[in-house]
């Protein structure tokens, strides 16, 4: 039987533009019906999002059922005071993974940040669980008792989503005319890496351009995983350039390409733009939680594209930028040393004017994905 989601109980998603994704079942990717892998290989050159279907699919269900687990546990983890959540924040704990919040900003007469926890409501917040520290692959970062008392559902849900994002690898290896195992052996679940569970709360807000531009970002990982309950979440279609919402589907979370598979494919595949803004109304009464699983390279991978199939086909772009680890490029991107935006040309760092969309990619460094 199909898991009960939280979805039904909640404000219908309204009939506003969204964006167009394909739905590709993962049980069909289990058992490799050729035009589930046509879908897959069209999403991830188009679009570079999709929805994957895991109803009918033993794993796929696992996770529906695991991710709903989860979202409950990441509303006890948000109602704790806020004094109890900074101490697992920056820059306490680790410059990446950890609880991070935006705040609206009130300056005083010198123009300087008043910083007055009681008052400045909280934003956009994350909490990152590093897939490493669950699986005991490193020492484990402080983290609240609930999040410790969760320790078998958190690993098995890393494994379940590691597990679809192995099937994926192997499906795109081939689809490019890879070697085989050629991207599963870059992204081995025991292998160190900057793999992690995040969890997003949004309080209610009203919508404002300023905010919405500073949270514009590709993500730079690999593969995201991702379920959200209402809408909020925007892409910036590469035909039309609109920012359109993506409607939440029950059973079929949204599955997106990241800056390292543009990277590992010299521009083949496509890792798109987008934000997160107050869901349209009726859903914008509610505070807004999204659950995300981020597969990135194992942190020794040296970022560049990869040799073979049809990749050798691609031009060669002349640059002059040093090459990084994964680890490297995380751990930059993530804390905003790094701002810049990555395109079908590869990164562009931002300098500075001229183009519309660049200084929003500079703050949206700071989204961290
Ligand atoms: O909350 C969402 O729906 C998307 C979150 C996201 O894009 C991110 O954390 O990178
Ligand atoms: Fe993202």
């Amino acid at each position: 039987m199909a898991p009960q989601t939280l979805h039904a109980s909640l404000p219908p998603f309204p009939p506003v533009p969204s964006a167009p994704l394909v739905s590709v079942r993962l049980g069909a990717l289990e058992a490799g019906d050729p035009s589930a892998l046509e879908a897959l290989w069209d999403a991830a050159r188009g679009l570079g999002f999709f929805y994957l279907d895991m109803l009918g699919s033993e794993l796929g269900e696992a996770i529906v059922a695991e991710a709903e687990q989860l979202n409950q546990l990441q509303e006890r983890f948000w109602s704790l005071p806020n004094a109890e959540k900074d101490r697992y924040g920056r820059p306490h704990l680790h410059d990446f993974f950890a609880y991070r919040f935006g705040e609206i900003e009130e300056k005083d007469e010198n123009g300087d940040k008043i910083r007055n926890q009681n008052y400045n409501p909280r934003l956009c917040s994350d909490f990152q669980i590093r897939k490493d520290d669950v699986l005991g692959l490193t020492p484990r970062l402080a983290c609240p008792p609930m999040i410790l008392e969760a320790q078998a559902l958190l690993a098995s849900y890393m494994r379940h989503c590691h597990a679809v994002m192995d099937l994926l690898f192997m499906h795109l290896t081939t689809l490019l005319g890879l070697p085989p195992n050629t991207l599963l052996d870059l992204h081995k679940l025991e292998s160190r890496s900057g793999d992690h569970v995040r969890f997003t709360r949004s309080p209610v807000q009203p919508f404002d351009e300023g905010t919405a531009r500073r949270g514009e970002h590709t993500d730079f990982g690999s593969l995201t995983l991702l379920f959200n309950w209402l809408g909020g979440l925007q892409i910036r279609t590469p035909d039309t350039h609109q920012w359109v919402y993506v409607k939440p589907v029950p059973g079929s979370p949204i599955v997106n390409l990241g800056d390292a598979m543009v990277t590992f494919t010299a521009g083949l595949l496509r890792s798109n733009i987008h934000r997160v803004v107050p869901p349209p109304p009726p859903q914008d009464a509610l505070p807004r939680s999204s659950l995300v699983y981020f597969c990135r390279p194992e942190d020794d991978v040296v970022l560049r594209r990869l040799t073979g199939g049809i990749i050798d086909d691609q031009p060669v772009s002349e640059s002059n930028e040093p090459e990084m680890t994964a680890q490297e490029w995380w751990m930059k991107r993530g804390t905003g040393q790094l701002p810049g935006i990555f395109t079908k040309k590869g990164f562009e760092p931002f300098v500075g004017g001229g183009d519309v969309y660049a200084g929003q990619s500079a703050q949206a460094a700071k989204a961290g994905a």
